[in-house]
């Protein structure tokens, strides 16, 4: 008579759909008992309500316990529900449906001032009238919390879900907010996927008019699931002048094409320095080099954002720039390159779609919560766009 740990050393052998990890490893398999000598009740609690997932565990848990002589598997399946589409998405899966429109903050590498831009942005555009929140995504380097002036604040938690924070007008919610201080982050695949769905689904997002999501730097598992997770209006993509930082930024556009979408414009931050004593601006790093990136990827230049100290220490000291220091150089171009993104939003507010990138594994999703299944060609180019396993599971 097999016991229960036969019977979990049989089910680690069950590889989730689309992964490369088992059911065990995932701690996916919540309970086992023995309810005779060939026969088991498992309840599985997994992150797909997709019915293909479902089938194909079940088809591969018989097929291992079998070996080893149980034959009879009462298995309980506990899964998300498939959520009902309201918002202004055309077709595929949103999750926060209660969000109109939502920017994807991206940049081909760390530290060319992403989340800066993205606080500057959403305040500039909670400032142009707009209910707006941020999601700090960036979940190897949650920076928002200090920009946002809200670190070490404590999460409001109502129900099973976290309040936003709200600061200078703004709805912030960060995974620094909701892990501990200095936490390091090694993660992949899955874990990645759940985080920021959760992040999307599990807090009280109110109606906004746009949600800005500060990016993990790179174009890996965070942006596929974000993308299929919810119609992005708009990608923007943050890049320093030089020509190196260059090369990663078409990396991160090439991202947005191949997920469908649309570019709302480039930022080149630190370009050229305004000296605080003279206030006058000098090249460090170029200046106006973007703009031809903009022409190839038939997009605009949002704004050039100078080098200035105003910014560093708005960002450090959780007083951003353009909210403190209004009259300044920075501030007004945060202003104008809002202005010029607002009227693209409005523009394509009713066009997001991410019907075509819903994750499929010849009919196996892995990780879709809506069940879309697309088609060949589809699965085809989101292979092509997450360089994983092509059932846009987010693996590697
Ligand atoms: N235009 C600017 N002038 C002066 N300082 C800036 C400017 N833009 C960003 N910084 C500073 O550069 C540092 C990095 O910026 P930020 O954290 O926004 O980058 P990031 O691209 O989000 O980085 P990561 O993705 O690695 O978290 C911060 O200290 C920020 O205050």
């Amino acid at each position: 008579m097999a016991s229960i740990a036969d019977i979990k050393e049989e089910l680690s052998k069950v590889i989730y759909p689309g992964f490369q990890k088992s059911i065990i490893d995932f701690g996916f398999v919540k309970d086992i008992q023995i309810d005779a000598d060939d026969a088991c009740t498992i309840l599985l609690d997994i992150t797909s309500s997709a019915q293909e997932v479902s089938s194909k565990l079940e088809q591969d848990i018989s097929e291992v316990l079998n070996t080893i002589g149980v034959t009879n598997v009462n298995l309980k399946i506990s899964k998300p529900e498939a959520p009902k589409q309201q918002s202004n998405s055309v077709s595929g899966s949103n999750i926060a449906p209660q969000i109109k429109n939502f920017v994807m903050v991206s940049s081909g590498k760390g530290g060319v001032g992403k989340s800066t831009t993205t606080v500057n942005l959403a305040i500039a555009a909670a400032m142009q009238g707009k209910k707006v929140g941020i999601l700090d995504a960036d979940i190897y380097g949650p920076n928002i919390p200090r920009m946002m002036g809200i670190n070490g604040l404590e999460v409001e938690v109502v129900g099973n879900k976290a309040k936003p924070f709200n600061a200078y007008g703004v709805a912030v919610m960060s995974m620094g907010s909701l892990m501990e201080e200095g936490q390091s982050l090694i993660w992949r695949g899955a874990m990645i996927m759940k985080a920021i769905q959760q992040l999307l689904r599990d807090i009280l997002w109110e109606d906004l008019d746009i949600l800005f999501i500060d990016m993990p730097p790179g174009t890996g598992d965070a942006q596929l699931t974000l993308a299929q997770s919810v119609p992005v209006t708009c990608g923007i993509n943050v890049t320093t002048p030089q020509h190196v930082a260059l090369d990663d930024s078409r990396r991160s556009l090439d991202m947005f094409q191949k997920l469908h979408i649309p570019i709302g414009g480039i930022v080149e931050n630190m370009s050229g320095f305004i000296c605080p004593e003279c206030n006058t601006e000098s090249d460090i790093f170029g200046r106006g080099t973007c703009e031809e990136l903009a022409e190839q990827y038939n997009t605009q230049v949002l704004g050039l954002l100078p080098i200035e100290p105003a910014i560093r220490e708005g960002g450090d000291g959780g007083k951003p720039v353009v909210y403190f220091k209004p009259e300044s150089e920075s501030a007004k171009r945060y202003m104008q390159a809002t202005e010029k993104l607002l009227q693209f939003v409005d523009a394509n507010s009713d066009k997001a779609e991410n019907a075509s990138i819903q994750p499929t594994t010849n009919g196996v999703s892995a990780c879709s919560t809506s069940g879309a299944a697309a088609s060949q060609s589809q699965s085809q180019a989101q292979q092509q766009s997450s360089g994983g396993c092509g059932t846009g599971c987010g693996c590697h």
